[in-house]
């Protein structure tokens, strides 16, 4: 007769705060050569963690990681969210007359920021899946001793993109 297996059990934290909404703009392609305009979102933001407890039984304190996140979320806010990794729209900082910018093309379209206003992610476009993504991965380096972890970015109330990731 099979052995009854041991249920396994794993300790969580979920962060879910007010204060964890970046205003920011962005434009997305779909569909291969369809790019909207520029446009933004009040986004929200929630995080999953899983780990081992620590002496306080805590798996992460809430404080310590509400702060990390909250630093992640100040570099977001009131910016134009641009992809580095996109193939097709071409992300480039220029210095113009003293000014430091950064130009968007894409096809015959040109958009021009100033680099200040801008934040530039190493992603294949600025979708909610993707910016969960860049938070969840700056979310793993300054949170060491992760098992597992969910980020979800909400563009508007209802929409959320999700990003799950799970130590192998
Ligand atoms: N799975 C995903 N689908 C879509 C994403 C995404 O990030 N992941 N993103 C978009 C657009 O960027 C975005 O939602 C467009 O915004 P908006 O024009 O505001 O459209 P909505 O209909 O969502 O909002 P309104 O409330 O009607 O303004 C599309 N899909």
């Amino acid at each position: 007769m099979a052995e009854p297996q041991q249920p396994t059990t794993s300790y969580g934290v979920r962060l879910s705060k007010e204060s964890f909404t970046f205003a920011a703009a962005h434009f997305i392609t779909y569909d291969g050569d369809v790019c909207e305009p520029l446009h933004g979102h009040n986004y929200a933001l929630r995080v999953e963690l899983e780990g081992p407890l620590d002496e306080n039984a805590y798996v992460y304190d809430f404080i310590a990681t509400r702060d990390a996140i909250q630093r992640l979320v100040h570099q977001l806010d009131h910016c134009v969210l641009l992809p580095t990794e996109h193939p097709r729209i071409l992300v480039q900082r220029v210095t113009e007359a003293g000014q430091d910018e950064v130009i968007a093309r894409f096809e015959e379209r040109r958009w021009v920021f100033p680099a200040a206003d801008c934040r530039l992610l190493p992603l294949p476009n600025t979708t909610a899946e993707m910016l969960a993504n860049w938070i969840g991965r700056q979310l793993i380096d300054v949170l060491p001793g992760l098992t597992a972890l969910v980020v979800e970015v909400e563009e508007c109330a209802g929409q959320a993109g999700l990003w799950r990731w799970r130590r192998s």
